[in-house]
């Protein structure tokens, strides 16, 4: 059933984070439904990042490392972001890319359970993990175990180093009762590691409270922080002291201006720290972050739902395509909405103003970000995918796959 005009327009009237689009700038006249792969502009970042350039590089120099407080970016962003993800604002760094902290800290939980020889990690999640634990597997000599998600239980035993989980699916959207995974893996001597890629500032995340052990996460979907924005790592506060990631750099060494021989590691989760940190990325990812004052993220998950459910029910009507009805209970922001000519089919609806990206081999994805996605464009969106489907434009030349990025 498709949503009237007039329904969605009351649901905006009544959204209570309607305010928060007004933090970002958004092309006129576009249906931006990518902020679950590249997060938009928020408004306050151009001036920020101006003036970081002008004046904390331009005038100061070297010495903004001290004056402009640089050299701390990471655990002050890390600080920023640790409330969005339910952590303590220790626990948290920004630094890296998602890839680079799912080695640092998977070698961690291999230093910490010595003996134990497999990771155990869900069968089709997103691929750059399974290629890191393949590339570590491969380094320290242990077994990388991919199951399919009904089977993950049944393979947890007392060989399992690590347990790496995805909390919500890149494709299916499906999200993992954390408080419960973590639970079994304990229960069998094992440590968890979360992607939070696609939950962090999407949904609440409680890492903390439902006794995770490590976690990743994206600065540049849901955080904002635009592209190839620096990633960030939680470590929980029970393995400050022992945890060691198997790539240390002098950003991580307890006294990286004392310059000595050998490698201390820093307290707490400044440790995973490596090289320099991209100062640029780090002022954009803060600007990225800021977005998220006083926004309740109970709310922000629930607005995602109702988008998605009414996306997905309107969509279920139109020829053509197959809706995966996303998840009963708790799901990702985005839905995935299936046609066999996929990229064509994205590939006209972005012609027509409504941007969304697919997944091979049928997949087009729609994120419904809560602080930049109005009830109103749910009706948009549908409205262009009705219309590219019923005249079959993307049959035509222009819509042939082109560039790699989709
Ligand atoms: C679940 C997940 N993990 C990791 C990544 C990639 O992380 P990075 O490119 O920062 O290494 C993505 C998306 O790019 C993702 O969706
Ligand atoms: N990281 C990306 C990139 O460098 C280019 C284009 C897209 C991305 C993405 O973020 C993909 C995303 N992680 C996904 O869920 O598919």
């Amino acid at each position: 059933m498709q949503p009237t005009p007039a329904q969605l327009a009351a649901l905006d009237a009544a959204d209570p984070l309607a305010h928060a689009r007004g933090r970002f700038r958004l092309p006129e006249g576009l249906v931006y439904l990518d902020g679950n792969s590249l997060g938009p502009l928020p408004a306050a970042l151009p001036d920020a990042l101006a003036a970081t350039v002008a004046g904390e590089w331009g005038d100061g120099l070297i010495r903004s490392w001290n004056d402009a407080g640089w050299i701390d970016l990471p655990v002050q962003l890390g600080a920023a972001i640790a409330p969005i993800v339910g952590a303590e604002p220790d626990s948290v760094v920004a630094c890296d890319s998602v890839s680079l902290n799912l080695f640092k800290l998977a070698s961690a939980a291999l230093g910490l359970r010595p003996g134990r020889r497999t990771i155990l990690m869900e069968a089709d999640d997103f691929p750059t993990d399974a290629y890191v634990m393949q590339g570590l597997a491969r380094l320290a000599g242990v077994t990388l175990k991919r199951v399919p998600r009904a089977d993950l239980l049944a393979a947890l035993n007392d060989d399992v180093a690590l347990l790496l989980l995805t909390h919500a699916h890149y494709v299916t959207g499906h999200v993992h009762d954390m408080a419960a995974m973590n639970a079994a893996a304990h229960a069998v001597g094992a440590l968890t590691l979360w992607d939070l890629s696609h939950s962090a500032g999407a949904l609440v995340v409680r890492l903390d409270a439902d006794g995770a052990d490590f976690a990743v996460g994206c600065g540049y979907k849901y955080l904002n922080g635009g592209p190839g924005a620096p990633a960030f790592a939680y470590l929980a506060r029970r393995h400050w002291d022992a945890a060691l990631p198997a790539l240390t750099g002098w950003m991580g060494h307890a006294a990286p201006f004392d310059f000595a021989g050998d490698y201390a590691p820093a307290a707490g989760a400044r440790r995973l720290l490596t090289g320099t940190p991209p100062i640029l990325a780090m002022r954009a990812l803060e600007a990225g972050v800021a977005t998220f004052a006083g926004i309740d993220l109970a709310q922000a998950e629930a607005k995602s739902r109702a988008l998605v459910h009414l996306f997905a029910d309107g969509a279920a009507g139109l020829p053509g395509v197959t809706v995966d009805a996303p998840p009963a209970g708790r799901h990702a922001a985005h839905v995935i909405i299936r046609h066999p000519q996929a990229r064509r089919v994205m590939a006209a609806l972005i012609a027509r103003g409504v941007v969304g990206d697919m997944r091979p081999p049928d997949a087009m994805r729609f994120g419904f970000p809560a602080l930049t996605t109005r009830y109103a464009d749910v009706g948009l969106a549908l409205a262009a995918l009705q219309a590219v489907l019923a005249s079959g434009e993307w049959q035509d030349e222009r819509f042939a796959p082109r560039g790699m990025v989709s």
